[in-house]
């Protein structure tokens, strides 16, 4: 046996042998800052590459400002790339970094609003909804306006639209930033739910300790990604241990 080699799981021969669910190959952008004259342009990728495979958790890691939400705006199509290809199979579920939402609305209205517009037949939309609400904790807030929610609540909400259709890959840019310890387990819980259900995620992490808790890590530095060491798509070790093994 190589010692080197991944440890094989029951999830990776599933993951190693589909297609991925998203590619994105040779992704260049650049922001362009200030008037003429003195317009300068910030290049922030030069190139990156990132794929997922079916059921696989990724973390994408890089220093601050290195271009990680840049990369996932490009992913979900919010941004263009100046150059380079993303392609996906089903549906992308999109958890910014800043929750986008409606102050005037309550979280139930939310979950109304976004159903309707991922075309969800209102009664899915609801048992979904009740879903979202149990595996994050917040459903004494339903009929709470966004505006008068916690900033911890208020990630609730923002990672639970993301979740409402079930997309087959899910994009979080620090979807935990605001979270208390007992609903951090409760989110790693739901990503192991995900995984086990064939869903892939990608998810922008600074927390050294989430490191074990990733199918792969994909390193964002200069422009471009990079996998850990013995890592690639599909052939992650396949872990995200329960809340009992949980640290931070
Ligand atoms: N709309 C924009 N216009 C100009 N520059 C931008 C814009 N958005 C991001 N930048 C710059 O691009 C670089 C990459 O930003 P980005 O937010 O993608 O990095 P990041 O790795 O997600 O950072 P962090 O870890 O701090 O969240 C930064 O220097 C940032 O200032």
């Amino acid at each position: 046996m190589n010692p080197t080699a991944p440890v094989s799981t029951a999830h990776e021969p599933q993951a190693r042998h589909l297609r991925p669910v998203l590619t994105a190959t040779g992704i260049e952008k650049a922001y362009r800052r200030g008037m003429w004259p003195a317009r300068r342009s910030l290049t922030v990728l030069r190139g990156a590459d990132l794929s997922l495979a079916p059921g696989e958790v990724v973390g994408l890691v890089g220093e601050n400002g290195s271009g990680k939400s840049t990369l996932m705006k490009i992913l979900v199509g919010a941004l263009r790339p100046d150059a380079g290809t993303v392609s996906y199979d089903g549906l992308l579920g999109y958890c910014p970094q800043e929750p986008i939402v409606y102050e005037r609305l309550t979280c139930d209205e939310h979950f109304e609003l976004f159903g309707r517009a991922y075309g969800m037949a209102p009664e899915a939309e609801r048992r979904a909804r009740r879903a979202v609400y149990e595996s994050l904790g917040f459903e004494r807030h339903a009929a709470t306006r966004a505006d008068q929610l916690s900033g911890g609540t208020l990630s609730k909400l923002n990672l639970g639209l993301a979740l409402l259709a079930d997309p087959d890959v899910l994009l979080l840019d620090e979807p935990y930033a605001g979270f208390d310890f007992d609903t951090y387990l409760k989110f790693w819980e739901l990503v192991g739910q995900r995984r086990q259900a064939g869903r892939s995620v990608l998810i922008i992490s600074h927390f050294v300790t989430d490191e074990e808790r990733f199918d792969r890590i994909v390193h964002l530095r200069d422009g471009r990604t990079s996998q850990g060491p013995g890592q690639e798509p599909g052939r992650g070790p396949g872990r995200v241990p329960g809340p009992g093994t949980a640290r931070r």
